[in-house]
């Protein structure tokens, strides 16, 4: 038997589904909508549909917004039409703040829900580096940070008349760049390219010692796996609603300001709808309790109301498990595809340490981008990443192990068949 042929046994799948069998979250799968002739491994960059919200987005259409039209915006308010009228859209994005708190070691009041990551990005950055001491005049962030990430910090820098340093430097080398002149660190958790999870807990700490702020991005963390903001003393971070979120295209960001910040981070972004008292039309800005401030303007109802629904996957989640099952799936992924690693221009570029790994995997070919519309073809849908990366997301919400072994099978083909130029 060669190393091909052991991988494809079907002893190799019945283990897997014995695997399966015993996934405390496999259950979950029922709860979302996967196509049945595909391996869906893009859940990192858009999540799947989560049953509940169609009929939600429906309610909220017909319902909501056609029959009670302005009464929605405001519950047990006496000038809107009775109690039926009231579905209270106004608090919406605070009650999706606290559906989100608890998945990234939050308080509620710590969490803001709106706008896109890109702007929230803004919102911290403006703030953080109004707080940071004047003479700090570095924003320290690695060269191969989402490209979104960089360009927030060279518009805001442009605005504040360069008055910045935006230093890149490799992932190796954040640490010793941890230096006196840095206000802020800006970096992203988890590598969109890689899947190589930087030490959060450890960072923040060597960040604090020198007297530096952390803005963390969690785009693809939330809801991955668990975060500890509180547990870490993490000073800001942002991440995105319809990555493992599964919020839906375009759901809303959401942005986390710690406590003890809350007297000193401003709101420059200062929209009527983070103001203490909106209805008030007060002339001059201010800011409601907590994290709500760094709510902007009107909120996006449809795509709210639609990430409120997909959040409720989590209520019986135990993130712990979520976390093992990840790590299972990766490892899985990595361990069925070293045969094809070691027959083809494969290489790895995902940590094979779990505390470096986020939830997803990638490899290097030289014609990556052929070889992943052939996949794609195929059903195995996973990403093409410039210059030369194929990107596989597991989200241990509903995918199996099984699947693993049917998306290496896929890749498998694809590589035989060689119309990959
Ligand atoms: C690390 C990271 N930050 C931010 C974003 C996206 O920001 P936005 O939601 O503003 O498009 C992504 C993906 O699109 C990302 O991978
Ligand atoms: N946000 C996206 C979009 O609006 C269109 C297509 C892809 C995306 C993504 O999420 C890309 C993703 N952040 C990535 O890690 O590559």
């Amino acid at each position: 038997m060669t190393v091909f042929d052991r991988l494809f046994a079907d002893s190799t799948l019945s283990q897997l589904q014995e695997k399966d069998a015993r996934d405390p979250l496999a259950h979950k799968r029922a709860e979302f909508k996967l196509p049945e002739d595909a391996v869906y491994l893009d859940g990192n960059s858009l999540g799947a549909l989560p049953l509940s919200v169609p009929a939600r987005l429906a309610r909220v259409a017909e319902e909501e917004w056609g029959s009670q039209l302005i009464r929605s915006w405001t519950a047990n308010d006496s000038a809107s039409v009775g109690a039926a009228a009231a579905q209270d859209w106004m608090n919406l994005p605070d009650r999706v703040a606290a559906k989100i708190a608890p998945l990234i070691g939050a308080q509620a009041h710590e969490v803001a829900v709106g706008d896109s990551t890109s702007v929230n990005i803004f919102k911290l950055l403006s703030a953080a580096l109004h707080m940071a001491p004047p003479q700090r005049r570095v924003i320290l962030t690695e060269a191969d940070n989402f490209p979104t990430d960089l360009y927030m910090a060279q518009g805001l820098n442009a605005l504040l008349g360069g008055r910045y340093e935006l230093r890149t430097v490799p992932g190796a080398e954040l640490e010793a760049n941890l230096t006196d002149d840095v206000a802020l660190t800006l970096l992203t958790e988890v590598d969109y390219r890689t899947g190589r999870k930087l030490d959060l807990a450890s960072l923040t700490a060597k960040a604090h010692e020198r007297g530096i702020l952390t803005i963390w991005d969690l785009a693809h963390s939330a809801g991955a796996f668990p975060v500890d903001l509180n547990g870490t003393g993490a000073d800001f971070a942002v991440g995105c609603g319809y990555k493992f979120l599964n919020g839906g295209p375009g759901a809303p960001s959401f942005m986390f300001v710690a406590e003890r910040h809350h007297g000193s981070a401003p709101a420059f972004l200062s929209g009527w709808m983070g103001h203490a008292d909106p209805f008030e039309m007060a002339r001059e800005f201010s800011p409601a309790p907590g994290a709500r401030r760094y709510v902007v303007g009107t909120p996006m109802v449809l795509s709210l109301s639609a990430l409120d629904a997909a959040l409720d996957v989590f209520a019986d989640v135990d993130m712990a498990q979520l976390r093992a099952k990840s790590l299972s799936l990766t490892d899985t992924f990595i361990e069925l595809m070293e045969p094809l690693a070691a027959q083809y221009p494969l290489t790895l570029m995902t940590p094979r340490n779990h505390v470096q790994r986020g939830s997803q995997v990638s490899y290097q070919h030289p014609q990556a981008r052929a070889v992943m519309r052939q996949l794609i073809m195929r059903g195995i849908l996973g990403d093409f990443r410039t210059p030369d990366i194929l990107r596989f997301g597991f989200t241990p919400l509903y995918h199996s192990h099984a699947d693993v072994w049917r998306a290496v099978q896929g890749i498998r083909k694809v590589l035989e068949g060689g119309e990959t130029a």
